[in-house]
């Protein structure tokens, strides 16, 4: 053969192979596509009986996530109105089923599983910061390190920390005081949030704190915003194409600062253990020994459901403790742990400690700023948080102690209401891998579902709560409490995955207001129905949580 009837052959056996190619191609696709519907046919016949927008084909109802994220959740929370007399709702995100739920019942059987604990993937976008930490992980490895982490915020340990609540909202209330008019309090309350975790859980002194709290909580609100953008946006949700986009340069920024702080403080810590600096160690006195122990086996306090409903309980309501006990605080605990390098490694000391400084600061951020605006907005229900607080402190400016915070009754339902009609943590999302019947419908969600727990929808239904929307304190009155469904109020959720800070968030959250409200009046010029609400991962207000502070009569001392 020629040269050039070689050149003329090649072309034309390309075309063919690459005809063929496209010929086997489509039946090819077809015949799998055909294969993955009817492997899904159970999901598809299941999912079939649960109510829900219709959407497109192939991207479901992706589109009702578009626009800004105060958009999407107003959107989402109309939506949702549609479906009031149903009891779960399903949505299509592409090819993925999500059932909202927001019975109590339905709910329960959920949060109260040991077996329904794996969290949903929205959650692996979170990796890179968080790593495999307690909010992520799963199965054995979340077992074992659940049960180390969650004695560490022992009630006995809480105490231990008055001192530091008490020194920081003395602080805060200090800088407050340069605030003439109207401003935004969150940017307040996540600095000291995240000082007062440096300080207790992870016992970092204040010294070597500089400027890095600020900048740390910064990082983390953008943090939230990249990956709101990941859950809503179909687009960024591949690592193959957010890795090209901006998003993913400015999440590496972003990283660095968060994990410049943790690494800072872990190194630290470990000089302080070489030095031979002993951890501060809490010893639970022998309960017939002292009248400020509590009784063995539970370690609840009468009539103080630290937020969540009296009748719950979960592993840091259980005390194991027989005679005296030593306990550490999280950090020092996982460090003396690791000093044999059998229980936790040093890769995942920084994953729990990234864990923790996270959803110890920007929950509670939320959570005090929401309470700052809606006393603010309700002045008669501020008027008896102060008059409370003034029977319980008279003329004195001595800061808290533990029972001033147990006899704070009424500011505590101000709290719980708060934490009902705006919980921080809005939606809770869990991958099933076995179908689950819902008690309040005997309707089916199939396995392979995400299931989100509505919060912020339960919280609001008008049968368990009268006036839904209505900002009402005396929801939490022990005797409209005692027969409401336990899990019609689940904001620090509930079960074997409950919230492990839920009481450390409580008694900090009761110290720093109470002193904010001792030493200021609070004043909002902006109503509940003007609240722009956004959930980057944490629920906020989309025009700042703006307030207006007067001075009181006097400051308490730290
Ligand atoms: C008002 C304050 C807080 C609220 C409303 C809140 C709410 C929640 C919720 C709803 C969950 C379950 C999340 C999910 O399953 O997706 C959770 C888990 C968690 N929270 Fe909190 N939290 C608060 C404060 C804290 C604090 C102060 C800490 C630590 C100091 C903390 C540490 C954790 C951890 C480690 C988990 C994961 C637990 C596990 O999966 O075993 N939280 N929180």
């Amino acid at each position: 053969m020629s040269y050039a009837a070689t050149e003329n052959v090649v072309p034309s056996s390309t075309w063919a192979a690459t005809n063929l190619f496209y010929v086997l191609l489509v039946p090819a696709v077809l015949l799998w596509y055909a294969y993955w519907r009817m492997s899904r046919r159970h999901l598809y016949e299941l999912a079939e009986k649960i109510a829900g927008p219709k959407g497109l084909p192939f991207i479901g109802n992706a589109l009702e996530f578009t626009g800004g994220s105060s958009d999407i959740f107003e959107r989402v929370v109309q939506r949702g109105k549609e479906y009031e007399s149903e009891n779960a709702v399903k949505i299509w995100i592409g090819p993925r089923l999500l059932v909202f739920l927001f019975d109590p019942r339905d709910v329960e059987v959920i949060l109260s599983s040991h077996v329904h604990i794996d969290k949903a993937e929205d959650y692996r976008f979170f990796k890179p910061w968080l790593g495999n930490g307690l909010l992520i992980s799963t199965g054995q490895k979340w077992r074992s390190h659940r049960k180390l982490i969650a004695p560490t915020f022992h009630l006995n340990v809480l105490k231990s920390f008055i001192d530091l609540f008490n020194a920081n909202s003395r602080a805060v209330v200090n800088k407050l005081k340069k605030e003439s008019g109207s401003f935004d309090c969150h940017d307040y309350m996540s600095e000291c949030t995240v000082e007062i975790l440096l300080e207790t859980a992870m016992g970092v002194n204040k010294t070597t704190q500089d400027q890095s709290g600020f900048e740390y909580a910064m990082a983390v609100m953008k943090m939230c915003d990249i990956l709101h953008l990941r859950h809503t946006k179909i687009w960024l949700r591949p690592d193959l194409l957010f890795n090209f986009t901006q998003y993913a340069k400015l999440q590496n920024n972003l990283l660095d600062v968060i994990h410049g702080l943790t690494k800072k403080v872990i190194k630290k810590k470990k000089e302080e253990f070489k030095s031979g600096k002993k951890p501060s160690i809490v010893e639970t006195p022998e309960v017939s020994d002292s009248k400020n122990a509590l009784p063995s086996k539970v370690t609840s306090v009468e009539g103080l459901s630290f937020g969540q409903s009296s009748g719950l309980k979960d592993d840091l309501d259980v005390d194991d403790d027989v005679g005296q006990k030593k306990r550490l605080a999280f950090l020092d605990l996982l460090l003396e742990s690791a000093q044999g390098g059998v229980v936790i490694s040093d890769e995942e000391i920084k994953e729990q400690v990234d864990t923790i400084m996270f959803e110890g600061h920007d929950t509670t951020a939320a959570g005090s700023s929401f309470f700052l605006s809606l006393m603010g907005i309700h002045q008669d229900i501020q008027d008896k948080v102060v008059e409370e607080l003034d029977q319980i402190f008279g003329d004195s400016d001595r800061p808290a102690t533990f029972q001033d915070t147990l006899e704070m009754k009424y500011l505590e339902r101000c709290l719980m209401e708060t934490l009902r009609l705006f919980p921080p943590v809005p939606i809770i999302a869990r991958h099933l891998k076995q179908d689950v019947t819902m008690p309040s419908n005997g309707k089916k969600i199939p396995a392979g579902a995400t299931v989100v727990i509505a919060t912020y929808k339960l919280h609001r239904r008008a049968d368990v709560y009268p006036n839904p929307e209505t900002f009402d304190p005396d929801n939490f009155l022990p005797e409209r409490s005692a027969n409401r469904h336990y899990y019609a109020f689940v904001p620090f959720s509930a079960g074997p995955r409950s919230c492990v800070g839920r009481k450390y968030a409580m008694l900090k959250l009761k110290i720093i207001l109470s002193t904010i409200l001792r030493n200021f009046r609070v004043y909002s010029d902006l109503k509940e129905s003007d609240f722009k609400l956004q959930a980057d991962i944490i629920l906020k207000r989309a025009e700042g949580f703006k307030v207006r502070l007067e001075p009181r009569k006097r400051t308490a001392k730290a």
